[in-house]
């Protein structure tokens, strides 16, 4: 710890917050002048929060509406006294906080991008030289010379945006809430962060997006009631996050309490996997039994479970060694507990890094929907498909719904319920993620 502790970009140690809450504003007001008895009630914003961030790495920061998250970042960055504990951060910090933080609505977005630039440490000639590249990420045309105050809030987001991610920091801490922009605009902006990030800075970023988080982080971190629950890999840690989300009341409570007891790997990694009705023997040369997924989520079931996934090959072996270009079946058994309507059933595959990559569903068209399922009925769902993906790790998730009041609910999801390995094999072209050639790459001389 100590060694971490020395060389981290940002250590937060013991941070806690709380908010005084008065019944009347009026209140705050009287105890300030005539400092009458507390009037108020402690809340605690953030309990005990303690971790490091190592530098070049992203940190993601998820959690439900109200649970700390903002709170966190500006007592990171300084704007924000903790109650107790105590935070650091090595070098230049950018910051994405609070629209307009740092912006003064009578200036123009060009005098701002230089006011908010010094605000972030850059100095006059680097802000000269960076100008106009952060004018043409921006994108403003003439709008640059007109007083911020006419500018939509896209606009303004867009000039903040660009005037952070120009600033070289060694820390960039995001709020991804606030990236407001269009859809080509965020590209540019995920862009400039992973360039930011190659360039070895640290950067903590807080989001609503799982695939955002997936997508830029290399580790997450999971806040709840001001609690930090999970400290982890991106995909384990959003898995939980999303079960917390689709869970309410008791149910969340329950689920909160069992992601704090989960150490990673989790649980379910542990525990023997799912005793399978096998007709399927598995074929042992392309099946290797320590092959279990290390990330499995379990949603809390509605009315159904999914059990006994697996991958079958064209003779109905189980397998989890694939060969590239061959035809597969992913298989489970669901069993209801509830009647329901309208069922619906999915599959998505998933490489290591979380990336959603293809998925299918029943759900899509109501004539496919299962019209109605009782109290004990079990079905078996095949899902054939063509393995066109290059060699690496991949996981399967799977997903049972329903319909209730012309909405679909899901009755159970298992989150990396299966892993499969594409083996490495001589002849293979393609790169990415999905081979898409249809024949050898032809090279001509002329
Ligand atoms: N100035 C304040 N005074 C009193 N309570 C506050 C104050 N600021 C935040 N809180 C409370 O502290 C808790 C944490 O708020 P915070 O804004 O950090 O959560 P968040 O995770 O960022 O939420 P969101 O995702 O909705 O932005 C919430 O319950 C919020 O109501």
């Amino acid at each position: 710890m100590p060694s971490d502790l020395d060389s981290a970009a940002i250590t937060v140690r013991n941070v806690s917050k709380n908010y005084r809450l008065y019944s009347r504003p009026t209140q705050r007001l009287a105890e300030a002048l005539f400092s009458r008895k507390k009037s108020y009630r402690e809340f605690r914003a953030l309990s005990d929060i303690s971790f490091d961030v190592q530098p070049g790495e992203t940190l993601g920061i998820v959690g439900r509406n109200g649970s700390g998250k903002s709170t966190l970042l500006q007592i990171i960055c300084g704007t924000l006294q903790p109650t107790s504990g105590s935070t650091t951060v090595r070098g230049r910090i950018a910051a994405l906080l609070e629209l307009g933080a740092g912006f003064n609505t009578e200036f123009t977005g060009r005098e701002n991008v230089y006011l908010n630039a010094t605000i972030l440490g850059m100095s006059q000639k680097e802000i000269d030289e960076r100008f106009p590249a952060i004018e043409a990420f921006a994108g403003l045309g003439d709008f640059i010379d007109q007083p911020v105050k006419s500018y939509s809030s896209g606009m303004f987001v867009r000039l903040a945006f660009a005037t952070a991610i120009h600033s070289d920091p060694d820390v960039l801490i995001v709020d991804e809430a606030l990236a407001v922009g269009d859809e080509a605009f965020q590209r540019k902006c995920f862009a400039r962060i992973e360039h930011i990030q190659a360039s070895g800075a640290t950067v903590l970023f807080v989001s609503h997006a799982p695939s955002s988080v997936l997508q830029l982080c290399s580790r997450a971190i999971l806040l709840d009631d001001g609690e930090m629950l999970m400290d982890g890999e991106p995909k384990t840690v959003i898995g939980q996050y999303q079960r917390l989300m689709n869970a309410s009341g008791e149910l969340a409570t329950s689920v909160r309490e069992e992601i704090l007891n989960v150490s990673e790997p989790s649980q379910a990694d542990n525990e023997p996997a799912p005793k399978a009705e096998v007709e399927h023997a598995p074929n042992l040369d392309f099946f290797d039994p320590h092959l279990v997924p290390q990330s499995t989520v379990e949603y809390d079931t509605e009315g159904a479970q999914i059990h006994d996934m697996q991958i079958l090959n064209a003779d109905g072996q189980r397998v989890n060694q694939l060969a590239m270009g061959q035809n597969y079946t992913l298989s489970y058994l669901v069993s209801f507990t509830e009647p329901a309507e309208n069922v619906g059933f999915g599959m998505l595959i998933k490489s290591v890094g979380g990336l959603e990559i293809a998925g299918a569903t029943t759900s899509r068209s109501k004539h496919r929907l299962l019209p109605s399922v009782v109290s004990g009925d079990k079905r078996r769902v095949r899902f054939p498909f063509a393995c066109n993906l290059v060699p690496g790790t991949y996981f399967f998730n799977g997903g049972v719904t329903r319909e209730i009041d012309g909405e679909m609910i899901f009755m159970h999801r298992i989150l990396d319920g299966a892993v499969f390995k594409v083996a490495l094999s001589e002849d293979v072209y393609a790169t990415g993620l999905v081979d898409i050639l249809t024949g050898e790459p032809q090279i001509d001389n002329l």
